[in-house]
């Protein structure tokens, strides 16, 4: 457990705070809560950059980070449902496409090294964090752009799983002669 590893670990302590908070909210609880949210999303690019910047990347923090991620954006996602500002089918299709992912990286990695998140993956989560922002944010005009930046969300979340299982051709086979 390095530095950048323990930092997306920490990540998760924002899950219990945010289902607490956002349980019979008032503006101020959503506001802290968002805080607390954009906080733990900015722990998402530090860990990253720590990771690069002192040669740490390893093969726990590549299935580590990804997966603290998925609980991170899931938690308030499902509070969104709660709240009856999501339907559960669109949140569901975000939790069948992490979870695939997240199995997929465990199986891939029997086989080799274990597959980082690429720039896609990457994006999506941005496109979560933003949907999350817009519908934590107590504001109705906000939450309004939020739901459509959710629906932009999923369909980010799909193509870029799709394109993580997209089949690669290996170089020996891609090559012409
Ligand atoms: O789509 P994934 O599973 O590669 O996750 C991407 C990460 O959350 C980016 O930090």
């Amino acid at each position: 457990m390095n530095l950048p590893n323990t930092i997306s670990f920490s990540r998760l302590l924002a899950v219990p705070f945010l289902l607490y908070g956002l349980h019979d909210p008032t503006p101020t609880s959503q506001w802290i809560c968002l805080g607390i949210f954009l906080v733990a999303a900015g722990t998402d690019w530090l860990d990253g950059y720590l990771a690069r910047k002192l040669n740490q990347v390893t093969e726990l923090g590549k299935f580590l980070d990804p997966l603290v991620d998925k609980l991170l954006v899931l938690a308030p996602l499902l509070v969104f449902i709660e709240w009856n500002d999501l339907p559960a089918w669109g949140v569901f299709v975000i939790l069948a496409r992490e979870l695939t992912i997240a199995g997929w990286r465990v199986n891939s990695s029997l086989s080799g090294p274990i597959a980082g998140a690429n720039f896609w993956g990457k994006l999506k989560t941005v496109s979560q964090i933003v949907a999350i922002t817009l519908l934590m944010i107590p504001i109705d005009s906000w939450n309004s752009i939020g739901a459509i930046a959710f629906w932009v969300s999923v369909g980010l979340t799909l193509i870029s799983g799709l394109i993580y299982l997209w089949p690669q051709k290996s170089p020996s086979t891609s090559s012409v002669n």
